[in-house]
């Protein structure tokens, strides 16, 4: 059983540690820092790593910044587009910081 999902597309950048943000609604927003994920892909649910979550913020779509889109590995109006796919509409999201425990059976920490 996984904890949190991510878009099969952005797993390697999460693998890679390139990815050590996402940003989510409020659905999302009760992890708690020291907090252990299991990580799937959305598609398919597969298991790929375990995250330690690092913070939990709430960040208004407006405010993001060229640094919330790095830690995406993404420019700004990139993670802008893609949020407004993902949340149309919403206005209101959580950062989360986490970093890489483990991919699959490796530890990397
Ligand atoms: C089900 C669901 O919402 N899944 C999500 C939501 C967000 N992401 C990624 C996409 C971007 O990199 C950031 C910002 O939303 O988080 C995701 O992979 N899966």
């Amino acid at each position: 059983m996984n904890d949190i999902t991510f878009f099969q597309r952005f797993e390697s950048d999460i693998v890679a540690g390139r990815k050590t943000i996402t940003l989510r609604d409020v659905s999302e927003s009760h992890f708690i820092p020291g907090q252990q994920l299991r990580v799937g892909r959305y598609e398919d649910d597969v298991y790929f790593c375990t995250i330690e979550v690092v913070s939990v913020t709430p960040v208004a779509l407006e405010k993001l910044t060229d640094e919330h889109a790095r830690q995406e590995n993404m420019t700004l109006p990139e993670l802008k587009e893609v949020i407004g796919e993902i949340y149309p509409g919403l206005t209101e999201l959580y950062a989360i910081v986490f970093r890489l425990l483990t991919k699959s059976d490796k530890r990397v920490l």
